[in-house]
């Protein structure tokens, strides 16, 4: 059963980096096995960069394996340096609390916890962390670990051998302390797999070798690739930010336009990494895309699969219905309930409580820009339009009573952004 799931994972190129690949193989159809990821709070929600990992937690739970999602409260206090060119800012332990509650609630999410013996856990390194002293550490588990070997991690290479800013001891024990993460997890729950994006080697290792000393256990390494754009921008960000998985930061329709989004050159590579649907069925919808003249399916197959997955059905269609009406210019023919909508269904807006506005300050206000002089750019450019009707006056004042029915306003940004003013 697990080697299916193995070539399964080739079949998306989901594997980047394994240890001990035919032992693996071996240890993964023996029965059901526990395996985890693990994710720091570094804000108040998860973002689609955590989705490949995530997912494949879900992928192994779907085909008979137990899953742990670990929560960093402790390591979300240091801050990983993985391939991080500079130094973090250490954020509070109350604010990191309050992100450990939010990412606990949202992993819950992706992975099923009743389901007998590979039901799901949810667990938190601070557990373990915190009852740590500094002796026992520097003693029991410090004893364990090479300076030599550390500094010699491609991970950290860049921090060490770089003038200047360097890396601190803080950031350079983040390591350890995610090493003890795996030999408690091997120790408790008998988990003998970790799973991570290919950043995350150089600590997985280091679990593995920790945990052959403390627990005298064999346990395994697992990397997926980090996803990256033909064109070389980074993945999940957009000129307004990230694609966060809340809804509340990033509505469905923002969500489902972004997956619209992707280039040609990605999009078959997505929908094997984000999607569930089988390998084939991709290769059938490449193959048919490559046949047709007119639009490709893809982009649309993957918008609508994602969008379903983490905002459900409901949200799906109100985001298609917001797209087809902006996109078509029809935007003129909604009416006044639909509008009103259009709103509760998420497609980003504002509410303005004032007579009249410059439109400079209302681009910047809705963040269809960062700033005001961001906003002053795009309206030079000719990208910014109104209802319905482009505006390239940097004076122009937008005033609440000439909005349809009175009241509103939609912003286009360019092609593809769209923010919809409420003037209460
Ligand atoms: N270091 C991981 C998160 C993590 C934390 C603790 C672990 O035990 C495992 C993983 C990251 O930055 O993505």
């Amino acid at each position: 059963m697990s080697n299916l799931l193995l070539n399964e994972l080739n079949a998306r190129q989901l594997i980047a980096q394994l240890s001990a690949d035919a032992e693996l193989k071996q240890h993964l159809s023996d029965g059901c096995r526990t395996l985890y990821a693990g994710f720091d709070p570094t804000a108040d929600s998860l973002h689609i960069g955590h989705l490949v990992p995530l997912l494949v937690l879900r992928r192994f739970q779907l085909a008979g394996h137990q899953p742990i999602a670990l929560i960093g409260g402790a390591t979300g206090l240091i801050g990983d340096p993985s391939f991080k060119a500079t130094e973090r800012q250490l954020n509070t332990a109350e604010t990191v609390t309050h992100w450990v509650e939010q990412l606990s609630q949202q992993l819950a999410q992706f992975l099923d916890f009743n389901c007998g013996q590979q039901s799901a856990k949810i667990v938190n390194n601070m557990d373990w962390t915190r009852s740590l002293d500094v002796l026992s550490f520097l003693r029991d588990i410090g004893k364990h670990f090479s300076i030599n070997a550390m500094i010699q991690k491609e991970s950290v290479k860049q921090r060490i051998e770089r003038e200047g800013s360097g890396i601190s001891f803080t950031e350079f024990s983040y390591m350890i302390l995610q090493s003890y993460d795996f030999a408690m997890l091997n120790r408790h729950y008998h988990c003998t797999l970790q799973i991570g994006g290919s950043d995350q080697w150089g600590n997985i290792t280091g679990g593995i070798d920790l945990t052959r000393r403390l627990n005298q256990q064999t346990v395994y390494g697992l990397t997926v690739p980090l996803v990256t754009k033909a064109d070389g921008t980074k993945f999940g960000k957009t000129e307004t930010g990230t694609i966060w998985l809340s809804s509340a930061k990033t509505s469905p329709y923002r969500f489902y336009q972004f997956w619209l989004n992707t280039a040609d050159a990605d999009v078959y590579k997505f929908l094997r990494y984000f999607t569930f649907l089988p390998p084939a069925q991709i290769d059938e919808i490449e193959a048919a895309d490559r046949q047709a003249t007119g639009r490709r399916e893809a982009q649309s197959v993957l918008a609508r699969e994602m969008t379903r997955f983490i905002h459900g059905e409901v949200a799906l269609h109100s985001a298609e219905r917001i797209t087809e009406a902006l996109f078509t210019d029809q935007v003129q023919t909604l009416n006044a309930e639909e509008l009103r909508q259009l709103k509760l269904d998420g497609m980003p807006s504002t509410e303005l409580n004032q007579s009249q506005i410059a439109l400079v300050d209302l681009i910047a206000l809705t963040g269809l820009a960062k700033s005001k002089t961001q906003a002053r750019e795009f309206i030079t450019k000719n990208a910014i339009s109104v209802n319905g009707e482009k505006i390239s006056d940097l004076n122009a004042m937008i005033e609440a009573n000439k909005g349809f029915f009175g009241r509103y306003f939609i912003v286009r940004r360019g092609k593809k952004e769209f923010h919809l003013v409420d003037c209460i």
